[in-house]
């Protein structure tokens, strides 16, 4: 179990965490001195409390908070320190399903939503985007890739001139024929970041283990066992329709939760 830590809010807003005096944990992950949370597994709680924090301090200095935002003002938003020093605490809302990913709710507020999402070895997202949001994806457990997909032809061009014209995010109309090419590849491990927008690309993201790759490592301490790969996604504000590009047809749906607070919906 992580060591317990004290949660203050300072003056300006920010939050100040101060140790608890306890037999110091080294990281899991990164045994560098210097760690974004001083070496310390940071408890999900403390991510959330930070996260509440920033998006406040944001909208108190007027930030409409949306993808158009530049991502540098959100540095204080993203999962990395969690990422690359846990306790493994999420392990709790880490629910998989045989048949597909699965998105189990960690916090959902009006700013931003918190999700662990798990992926079976072999089971990958459909090429879609992301709405107006913002979205950071954090590697806890399993190597994973990202595809990062660019429109082509005149379909690109459309696009980009429509969204310019009106101002509308870079998304089509359900039903027209897209076509998508891949752009870049990214291999996630443990602790790596990723951070995608309409404007800066679609993408597939997937744990492409074959079953039978995945060496079942038990943690000892919780009786963990992976099964693929667990990702952390923050998206703010939080993704109430996404566009999926398929067949050369967008189709549209309504994200949904597998498991709220770990427990099954
Ligand atoms: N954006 C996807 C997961 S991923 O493939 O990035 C979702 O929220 O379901
Ligand atoms: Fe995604």
């Amino acid at each position: 179990m992580p060591n317990p830590a004290i949660l203050q809010r300072g003056e300006d807003g920010i939050v100040v965490i101060e140790k608890a005096a306890a037999t110091p944990k080294s990281c899991c992950h990164h045994h560098a001195p210097q760690t974004p949370n001083n070496g310390q597994p940071m408890a999900i709680e403390q991510l959330l409390v930070e996260l509440r924090g920033a998006f406040e301090a944001e909208k108190a200095q007027g930030h409409v908070i949306n993808n158009r935002q530049e991502p540098e003002s959100f540095k204080r938003m993203n999962t990395k320190s969690y990422g690359t020093c846990n306790g493994g605490d999420w392990q709790r809302f880490a629910l998989f399903n045989d048949i597909h990913y699965v998105r189990n709710l960690v916090e959902a507020n009006e700013d931003f939503e918190l999700i662990v999402i798990c992926w079976k070895a072999g089971q990958v997202s459909r090429v879609h985007n992301h709405d107006a949001s913002h979205c950071w994806l954090t590697v806890l457990d399993g190597d994973m890739k990202e595809v990062q997909y660019q429109r082509v032809g005149s379909q690109a061009t459309a696009a980009a001139v429509l969204a310019a014209a009106t101002g509308a995010e870079r998304a089509e109309p359900v039903g027209s024929a897209v076509v998508v090419e891949p752009t870049q590849i990214n291999a996630m491990k443990v602790g790596d970041v990723g951070y995608i927008n309409d404007h800066l690309a679609l993408h597939s993201v997937g744990c492409y283990l074959s079953p039978e790759d995945v060496q079942p490592a038990a943690d000892s301490d919780s009786g963990w066992r992976q099964q693929g790969g667990v990702t952390l996604h923050l998206y703010s504000p939080p993704i109430r329709r996404v566009k999926i590009y398929e067949e050369n047809a967008v189709t549209e749906r309504t994200p949904g939760y597998y498991s709220k607070g770990g427990v099954r919906v």
